[in-house]
């Protein structure tokens, strides 16, 4: 039990530690309360509270894990270098689709509960989200 308790103490010294130093963190906790409190209040079904939920913390545990690599290189290799560069930049893209989805079910979901929208805007979003990947992205 004392292991246990410990391990939620490390884990709690491990949040701090993202929140203090990570203002997307912080904005992104913000969000997530605004987003979980304003559910509240709509006639959400199960599923839908449940999707909300899950949106909220797949942006916090992919903004911590870009966290833990940012840290990781910038340990292994503190001076400007070209390949770190990239896996911080890639690291970012993980945030960035984590979010994005995070939109498509906020879309599907708030849309549908406030401006009764077919869920289809959402999937419109991820789309367009694909599409600029594609045409953006130049091959090397
Ligand atoms: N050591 C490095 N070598 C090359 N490019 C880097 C290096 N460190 C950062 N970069 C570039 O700068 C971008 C931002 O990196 P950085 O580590 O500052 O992340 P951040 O998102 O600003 O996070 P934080 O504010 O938590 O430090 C990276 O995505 C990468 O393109």
């Amino acid at each position: 039990m004392k292991r246990f308790i410990n391990s939620v103490k490390y884990a709690a010294k491990g949040l701090s530690e993202i929140f203090n130093t990570q203002n997307n963190f912080r904005i992104q906790i913000f969000i997530g309360l605004l987003v979980l409190f304003i559910s509240l209040f709509l006639n959400l079904t199960g599923i839908e509270f449940l999707w909300i939920a899950f949106a909220v913390m797949i942006v916090l545990l992919m903004e911590s894990l870009n966290t833990v690599i940012e840290k990781i290189m910038d340990f292994i290799n503190p001076e400007y270098n070209h390949i770190v560069g990239k896996i911080k930049d890639i690291s970012a893209a993980i945030v960035l689709i984590a979010a994005v989805f995070s939109v498509v079910i906020g879309v599907i979901i708030f849309g549908r509960a406030i401006f009764n929208l077919s869920p289809k805007y959402g999937i419109i979003i991820a789309i367009i989200f694909l599409v600029i990947i594609v045409l953006f992205s130049k091959r090397r």
